[in-house]
């Protein structure tokens, strides 16, 4: 406005409105000018509320009313120049229109489109420098599939848009697919054939890979990061401490621990699911696992441990203050130290003290481990492998059991036609009313369909959804190559939806029926057409119709694999297994379940019900069910 007063300075000529202009700024534009119309715009007359505001006070005031009512009024004798009104300019709204469409133009051209675009070549050179990593020896194409950004790959795409995202991608490009994850260029397989070719290459074309700050954390002598050796030593010796013969001997320790649980959940009446869950597993995990005293006050500081192991491994590997890792290294540091002094003494034993029958010492995985060593003379087991093995069991165990855990009360919170058959099931087997420490392992392990619920649990939501490997030399997979140094990974989620032929679990939807896949009824007939097909009986279109069905007893051996399968499937499977017909049986025969609120699953890293999710734990009057 200074201008247009700079110019009226210049001259003695009056302006012939210098009393007063009072009027709305179209017809103040009319007037002034274009000139004018900016320095309105500059002076931020068009965002004012209705509000009396002096805007500039050099020979002339203006007063702005409301964004569009002005009042333009000489402070003494106005000078002026010119005769403003002289000339005539373009409507008002379109300047106003002209103007803004130039500076969004600006703005989207600078700031959007340009970055935009650089981003778009960068994403195309990492793309290209990625697939240049290809075997340029071997003739097979590489998958199709996206490198995502630069050194992140798609990282932010799986845990932005979680299973959706892996959906889309195998909808996009099939069942083997490449992309860009923890840092490393990496094939997606999924489904039966393709992971039974993957698992079944462990050792001669895939090594398991985990991320080094495992290898920090966990150490280097045990199942998850040993050598081949190592390996193959100590899984043999857990497996066999895992095995029907050792099973036994825990189901009293795992029954005890659930049933207390449970009593306190009644009790609270209302419970958040995961947290919940997670007491419950991490307590009868140390009492069992490592023998630890479930009154030991020290139960809560292992608890804790657990967690920051279990968060660390997946963080940044930064040994400083405040960071998650240094938190991982101090508990591994702890349990290690607290291990040593239980396990030494142990260690240590003469044969006769470590198998003197008259012992009270409750069993233990670490125990038996160490028990079996001896009896099958194997003598390269050290202390510290046990050390190893047990923060292994923490890391490896603790957390998928308890994400199952909460799924299954929440499958069963949702669905009272499951708990009425589950409880038909443990009277049919006379259990309804036997009290649980009376109640036998084979017992638990008879009731058919509780264990089709655990395994429903499994599938629709399987706790960890895929697991990584890394290729030790170029190989053929479904007609793609694998390079040499590439990661291989193996979705379980998707080979359970791939087998399914739909998508199982998306967010807060649900399938959950346990007859459908595991207690196929269609099956038997399909046997019987089949059979009668083959003896010139039935039509071969029936055969083929029929068969077209999915169920456990007619889909590949690799078609349905929560705890992976092969050398490297899990350790702790029978114990997991356990763990959850165990706490099925129990929650159904004093219970009712109610969702409380609504429901959501999370899917990545692992999947489980978001920790909002709360379940209501109803007692039953047992008489009225019998
Ligand atoms: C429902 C619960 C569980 C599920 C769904 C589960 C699932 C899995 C899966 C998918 C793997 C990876 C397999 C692979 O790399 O191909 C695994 C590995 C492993 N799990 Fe589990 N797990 C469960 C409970 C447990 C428990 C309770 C323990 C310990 C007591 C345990 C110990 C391990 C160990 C040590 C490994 C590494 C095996 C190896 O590298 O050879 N898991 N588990």
């Amino acid at each position: 406005m200074d201008s247009i007063f700079s110019d009226f300075n210049n001259s003695t000529t009056t302006h012939p409105g210098q009393d007063e202009l009072k009027g709305n700024i179209p017809m103040l534009f009319e007037m002034y000018g274009k000139q004018f119309f900016f320095q309105l715009l500059q002076n931020g007359a068009f965002n004012q509320s209705r509000q009396e505001k002096e805007m500039f006070s050099n020979g002339m005031r203006l007063d702005v009313e409301d964004s569009l009512h002005v009042t333009l009024a000489p402070q003494e004798t106005l000078v002026a120049g010119e005769d403003l009104r002289a000339g005539s300019f373009p409507p008002l709204d379109f300047l106003y229109w002209q103007s803004l469409g130039l500076f969004v133009s600006v703005f989207i051209i600078r700031y959007l489109a340009v970055p935009c675009a650089l981003l778009y070549l960068v994403c195309c050179l990492w793309e290209i420098y990625c697939v240049g990593l290809r075997d340029r020896t071997c003739l097979l194409p590489l998958p199709g599939g996206k490198m995502g950004l630069p050194l992140v790959g798609e990282m932010f795409h799986l845990f932005i848009f979680g299973a959706n995202y892996q959906r889309q991608r195998r909808k996009k490009y099939g069942n083997i697919y490449r992309t860009h994850m923890f840092g490393s260029p990496t094939v997606v397989a999924i489904g039966d054939e393709h992971v039974k070719r993957l698992l079944l290459g462990e050792g001669s074309v895939v090594r398991c890979r985990w991320p080094s700050t495992t290898r920090r954390i966990l150490g280097e002598d045990g199942i998850v990061n040993g050598d081949k050796e190592t390996h193959h030593r100590i899984k043999r010796l857990s497996l066999k401490s895992f095995s029907p013969k050792y099973m036994g001997t825990y189901a009293p320790i795992v029954q005890t621990g659930i049933k207390e649980h449970l009593k306190e959940w009644r009790d609270q009446k209302e419970i958040p699911v995961l947290e919940s869950c997670k007491q419950m597993v991490s307590k009868v995990m140390m009492t069992v696992l490592l023998g630890i005293d479930p009154n030991d006050p020290d139960i809560q500081l292992y608890i804790r441990a657990a967690d920051d192991i279990i968060n660390s491994i997946l963080s940044l590997p930064l040994d400083l203050p405040g960071f998650t890792f240094r938190k991982g290294l101090r508990a591994r540091k702890f349990v290690f130290d607290k291990l040593e002094s239980e396990l030494r003494s142990k260690f240590e034993a003469t044969d006769e003290e470590l198998f003197d029958e008259s012992s009270q010492e409750s069993p233990s995985v670490l125990l038996n481990v160490l028990k079996l060593a001896r009896l099958e003379g194997e003598e390269k087991l050290k202390l510290r492998n046990l050390q190893n093995l047990a923060l292994e069991f923490i890391f490896a165990g603790t957390q998928s059991l308890q994400c199952a855990c909460s799924s299954m009360m929440v499958h069963l919170s949702q669905r009272p036609e499951v708990v009425a058959r589950l409880r038909t099931e443990i009277k049919q087997h006379g259990l309804w009313e036997t009290p649980m420490n009376e109640v036998t392992y084979e017992e638990i392990e008879s009731l058919k369909f509780a264990d089709c619920v655990v395994k429903e649990t499994l599938r629709v939501t399987p706790t960890i959804p895929g697991a990584v490997r890394v290729a030790t030399k170029t190989f053929e997979l479904g007609g793609y190559q694998v390079p040499r140094g590439w990661q291989v990974m193996y979705s379980i989620r998707l080979t359970h939806e791939d087998t399914a032929g739909h998508v199982l679990q998306n967010g807060p939807k649900c399938e959950f029926d346990p007859d459908v896949y595991f207690n196929c009824k269609k099956c038997e007939n399909t046997n019987n057409v089949n059979q009668q097909a083959e003896n010139g009986k039935g039509s071969s279109s029936s055969k083929i119709r029929e068969a077209s069905h999915v169920c456990s007893k007619s889909a590949g051996a690799f078609s349905f694999i929560p705890f992976g399968k092969g050398s490297r499937m899990c350790a702790g499977k029978n114990y997991g297994l356990l763990f959850l017909r165990v706490l099925v049986f129990e929650l159904v025969r004093t219970a009712d379940l109610k969702l409380k609120g609504g429901c959501n699953f999370i899917e990545v890293p692992m999947t489980k019900p978001d920790k909002s999710v709360k379940v209501e734990i109803l007692p039953i009057a047992k008489q009225c069910n019998v």
